[in-house]
């Protein structure tokens, strides 16, 4: 709602709807009546409109958009009819004004913000443009190219840039309120006119429709498929077209096709997924509800490769003091060096960053080889390689050395927690913290308990992941974890498809079509094969442990592609080795060709093991690969190891570069319609019997069985009915 009060000459109207106050049709409708009962009293002579509890606004409720009566139309009319007042309107900003609250505020006459408040019109990041004439005011304040970064990528703006483009008209360190309505009072009878914005012209840009061609380019290559930049782009080249009224007409146009188009439906569900993921749960009953985190004021790192090397990055970003720790000299200097390098460059990007950063202060960062120095750390980061007998060597010793309350953590992909942790005296206070490379600029942390890990343990990882300014997700335990466990089947199918007929180049073309930000073969070479293949050879798939007289194309009875593993044994390990599944510049080198000589290895591969190459359309690359996943994703569902599938859909937007238009592999699935997809599961599996990947997950076929429920209603069927799967 909004609070109206009057007080000397000044009303105020004050946005309440917490925790943000988003703009509900209830919020709107006392804002509405709030500007009538101003505009009515004589007594009345200016407004102010400020947010409760120190918040502006941060927009429409986003779940408005979904509901039967719908926000769409409602705010525009109200926008106008603040600039249209007869009395001086002023926004107090403190807190957030984003989307239709910065819009609110683009209406009234002035804005006056706190110094720490943000601003910005993110609506394109959940599918939509600022639909309240926001798309036509700001161009007309801080100029096009200004406003279109801010309308097109969403960002927010700190007060300092906002006083900078002239969005705001002062900013205050003191009370916002107080001096908004000195301002008020200040500006009682000057004329309105000049401050009306919808009367202004667009400011001039020198050739403005090259300028306009070159961004709208940019703005579709960053898009990735997303319709929201380019028709946000649209309605504000609009403004630099049409009078305001035709602008405003062609921004709810563009509105409208938004608000229709699923895109906007699966960001939205992908906003409050990764709000929902927050609130934990494991199947014994340990919640986030209950559990407390342990403060975490000194943390360490083993091992500066290149996951330490990123994981030292963000904890210093996130001002937590740390030991950072090598197992020699040699690589100490080493992982020093570029740690430091790291550290310089993200200095750079933030404002004041040196100073922020004071990573040359030994008390905030330590390199060291001695291990004693982590007897009072309150949570240790193990980064050292991917081997189960190195890791539990370091974690015996660390239940020795570390003091007895601190968190251990591993930063695994696939190991078994629970066997890390039997090499401690203090299971319950093991857990897994599963990094994405660059640590230091991916968001997702996969959070894995083990069987012992105790809830306070839990608390203290999500804790540290929200400090580290991360997506933690908590997740049981099993090889794979989440992410990887569904990423197997993926890059499984990707390479059969190369062994019946298909290329790298085809099949990662079809994936960053669908919006992958990078295709299968790609991520392969920039992750580096040897990882994998170390991993193959560790499970006695492939190597010297391999039994003699074991088929080619099979392992344990179930279809197998030794495709990799050749590569491997010729020295192809990606971008590090300048060739993989493509031909790179030179070692370490981006750009990825397709390689005839792979062309050529596939064809004499499939001659020798008589396969005959076929055509595979489009179509079976994408079901083949993303269904495959998905049924994966079932069969975590299904034991327990996430708790809903919001949680694999955060993992997948996060850390595997999963287009976030089309909200997760599970919201996709609801989307295609579970029914289809079990039918192409079923046809594949058929025709590839020998792959277990393919076989329709039981979870599945149960949620298709009881007539394709809404993605929010599976896991009731799983709690009723899992005894029966
Ligand atoms: C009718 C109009 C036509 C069109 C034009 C207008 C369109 C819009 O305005 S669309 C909305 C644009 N605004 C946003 O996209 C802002 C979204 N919110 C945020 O970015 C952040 O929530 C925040 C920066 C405002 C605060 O961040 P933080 O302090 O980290 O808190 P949370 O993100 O956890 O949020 C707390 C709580 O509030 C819910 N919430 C936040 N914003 C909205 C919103 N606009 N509508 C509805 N609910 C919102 C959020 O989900 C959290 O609640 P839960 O934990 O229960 O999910």
């Amino acid at each position: 709602m909004a609070q109206y009060a009057r007080g000397s000459a000044v009303a105020v109207i004050r946005l309440r709807n917490p925790p943000v106050n988003a703009l509900s049709l209830a919020v709107l409708q006392t804002l509405e009546d709030g500007l009538k009962k101003a505009d009515a009293d004589p007594s009345v002579k200016a407004v102010m409109i400020c947010g409760e509890n120190g918040k502006f606004s941060a927009g429409a409720d986003i779940r408005g958009f979904s509901s039967p009566k719908r926000l769409g139309g409602a705010l525009g009319p109200i926008v106008s009819l603040i600039e249209s007042s007869e009395k001086p309107v002023v926004a107090a900003i403190e807190g957030v004004a984003l989307g239709g609250g910065l819009e609110v505020a683009l209406g009234c006459h002035y804005r006056i913000a706190h110094v720490k408040a943000r601003m910005g019109l993110p609506e394109v990041t959940i599918g939509l443009l600022p639909g309240a004439e926001g798309t036509q005011r700001l161009p007309r304040l801080i100029g096009v190219p200004a406003a279109l970064d801010m309308i097109t990528t969403g960002k927010h703006i700190p007060a300092t840039e906002a006083l900078k483009l002239g969005l705001v008209d002062e900013i205050v360190e003191e009370n916002t309120i107080e001096a908004a309505i000195r301002l008020a009072n200040k500006v009682i009878g000057q004329p309105l006119g000049p401050r009306r914005l919808s009367l202004k012209p667009v400011p001039k840009v020198p050739n403005m429709e090259a300028f306009l061609d070159e961004a709208l380019v940019k703005v579709k290559r960053q898009a990735r498929g997303c319709l929201a930049p380019e028709l946000c782009f649209q309605a504000v080249r609009a403004a630099t077209q049409s009078p305001f009224a035709e602008g405003v007409r062609r921004e709810r146009e563009l509105f409208q096709v938004l608000l229709s188009s699923g895109q906007a439906q699966a960001l939205q569900y992908a906003f409050f997924a990764e709000r929902a993921v927050r609130r934990w749960a494991t199947p014994s009953g340990a919640s986030w509800s209950s559990a407390a985190p342990q403060p975490v004021r000194r943390a360490a790192v083993i091992g500066l490769g290149t996951m330490g090397q990123g994981i030292v990055t963000s904890l210093v970003k996130a001002n937590i003091p740390l030991v950072a720790l090598e197992q020699d000299l040699e690589n100490l200097n080493k992982g020093r060096k570029a740690v430091m390098l790291l550290l310089q460059r993200e200095a750079m990007k933030m404002e004041g960053g040196a100073q922020i950063l004071d990573f040359h202060n030994p008390a905030h960062l330590q390199f060291t080889v001695d291990f004693d120095l982590l007897r009072d750390v309150d949570l240790v980061i193990e980064a050292v390689f991917e081997n189960m007998a190195l890791k539990k060597e370091i974690f015996h010793k660390l239940s020795k050395i570390c003091k007895p309350g601190a968190l251990l953590c591993t930063n695994t992909s696939a190991l078994n927690i629970d066997e890390i942790a039997s090499a401690t005296n203090r299971p319950q206070q093991v857990i897994g913290t599963h990094f994405f490379s660059p640590a230091h600029v991916m968001r997702l942390l996969e959070i894995i308990y083990g069987r012992h890990t105790s809830p306070t343990a839990i608390a203290t990882a999500m804790q540290l992941a929200k400090a580290l300014k991360k997506v933690g997700v908590v997740v049981g335990n099993c090889f794979g974890f989440v992410g990887n466990r569904m990423m197997f089947p993926y890059v499984q199918q990707a390479v059969f498809l190369l062994e019946e007929g298909s290329r790298p180049e085809a099949v990662d073309q079809v994936l960053e079509d669908f919006g992958f930000k990078i295709g299968p073969f790609r991520m392969s070479d920039l992750a580096g094969l040897d990882v994998g293949w170390r991993s193959r050879k560790d499970q006695g798939l492939t190597g010297p442990s391999l039994p003699a007289g074991t088929p080619a194309r099979q392992r344990h009875g179930q279809r197998y592609s030794p495709l990799p593993d050749l590569l491997c044994e010729q020295g192809r390990f990606g971008q590090k080795t300048a060739r993989g599944w493509y031909l790179y510049e030179k070692a370490g080198g981006r750009t990825a060709t397709p390689d005839p000589w792979l062309h050529n290895f596939l064809s004499q591969y499939r001659d020798t093991h008589g396969i005959q190459t076929r055509f595979i359309d489009q179509e079976e690359i994408l079901e083949r690969c993303l269904f495959s996943l998905i049924n994966e994703g079932f069969a975590i569902l299904a034991e327990g190891i996430a708790s809903g599938p919001e949680h694999l859909d955060v993992i997948y937007i996060n850390g595997y570069g999963w287009p976030e238009h089309r909200g997760g592999p599970m919201f996709y699935a609801s989307t295609v319609g579970l029914p289809r997809v079990l039918a192409k599961l079923q046809k594949y599996s058929e025709a590839h019997p020998d792959v277990p990947g393919l076989r329709p997950s039981a979870f599945l076929k149960k949620l298709v069985a009881v007539g394709n429920p809404p993605l929010k209603e599976w896991m009731s069927y799983l709690s009723q009915q899992s005894s029966k799967l």
